[in-house]
């Protein structure tokens, strides 16, 4: 059903990360995040919030506009992190403008900072990538020169996302005794000689990989779990879904539970089958048996200002109807979801 259809998005959205299951079209579902068009914060809506583990099972609900301050909403990622994340972190990421939290930041930083491994679980654009990179800046000391974190992301493009805000976070301070932690993008299609002689000569803090370029280094024993505290598994479900990179990824975690003193972080807008999921992660040893499931879920899942459209066609004219939507439709700007990364000239 989904390979017949068209998803015409007019107005409000803007591309954040394309890799996931939500927005059907063309071939291959992609994943929109919504932003307002003017202030580029992105839309929120009421949500329900869910933490879960087998032991204990927890609802909270909250009912939350937007992540500007209200009575129920005054609390601040500074208050949050504070303690944890160092302070030029701090001060860096309010001066980029994330002062409050999003829903799951708050449902999810106070648990991640006791060292408990956690599944995100929580609808596109809710903040998930900065949660969990705020815990890996609270976990990293600057001062080692070792790989202490690694992000496995299913997507080039979403690895130079996470790239682009981690080292934005956690740059140089102005300070000068303050060191700043290196982010290495070691992604598919970059170059992979040069990024051996940096791993080798003075190994990043934090690096951010796709599959198959991580499992090579791995192999090649250029890159090593040992000195690596906490692993991040962004958009899991795409992962454990990828014909070609599930099998790696299990490897990977299976690896990684062998390592003291580690912590797994799972983040994804669906989980399709979640307690399933968790048991299998206890299972296999791929988390510690507290591992907390936290879910966030919007009451309303599409802002009100979005219009979904969507249109039947068959497999060999998509390219002439995608052609006559723009046409009619005449965005400012739009983006395009394709399945494989290769340019036809339409
Ligand atoms: N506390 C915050 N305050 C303001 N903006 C925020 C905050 N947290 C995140 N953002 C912004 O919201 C946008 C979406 O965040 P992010 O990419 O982390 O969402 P996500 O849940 O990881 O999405 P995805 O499911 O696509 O991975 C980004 O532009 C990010 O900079």
């Amino acid at each position: 059903m989904a390979s017949h259809q068209l998803l015409s998005v007019p107005h409000f959205c803007l591309l954040s990360k394309v890799s996931s299951f939500h927005a059907p079209l063309l071939s291959t579902p992609g994943k929109l995040s919504l932003f307002h068009p003017t202030t580029c914060s992105p839309l929120q809506s009421s949500s329900t919030s869910r933490i879960t583990n087998l032991q204990a099972v927890t609802n909270t609900r909250s009912e939350i506009e937007s992540n500007a301050p209200t009575e129920t909403t005054a609390l601040t990622l500074r208050n949050i992190c504070q303690g944890f994340v160092p302070e030029h972190i701090l001060h860096r990421m309010e001066e980029i403008g994330f002062v409050f939290p999003t829903d799951i930041q708050r449902e999810a930083l106070p648990t991640l900072f006791t060292g408990r491994d956690c599944i995100l679980h929580a609808q596109t654009g809710s903040g998930k990538t900065l949660t969990y990179l705020l815990l890996i800046l609270s976990l990293i000391n600057p001062q080692r020169s070792s790989v202490q974190a690694v992000v496995v992301v299913p997507t080039r493009e979403l690895g130079m996302q996470v790239t682009k805000v981690a080292r934005m976070l956690a740059a140089k301070s102005t300070d000068a005794e303050v060191k700043g932690c290196t982010v290495m993008a070691l992604l598919d299609g970059g170059m992979l000689r040069r990024h051996k002689s940096w791993l080798k000569a003075e190994p990043p803090a934090i690096v951010v990989a796709t599959v198959a370029s991580l499992c090579h280094m791995l192999e090649k024993h250029i890159l090593r779990l040992d000195s690596v505290k906490v692993l991040v598994v962004d958009e899991v479900d795409f992962l454990f879904y990828s014909s070609k990179q599930a099998g790696p990824v299990r490897k990977l975690l299976t690896s990684f539970s062998s390592c003291d003193k580690r912590q797994t972080v799972f983040a994804s807008a669906s989980i399709p089958q979640h307690k399933h999921f968790v048991h299998d992660c206890m299972q296999q040893k791929w988390t510690k048996r507290d591992v907390v499931h936290i879910h966030v879920s919007a009451i309303t899942p599409m802002p009100l200002c979005l219009l979904h459209k969507f249109v039947v066609c068959g497999k060999k004219n998509k390219h002439q109807v995608l052609l006559a939507l723009l046409e009619s439709d005449a965005p400012e700007s739009a983006i395009i979801f394709v399945g494989e990364q290769v340019f036809e000239n339409l």
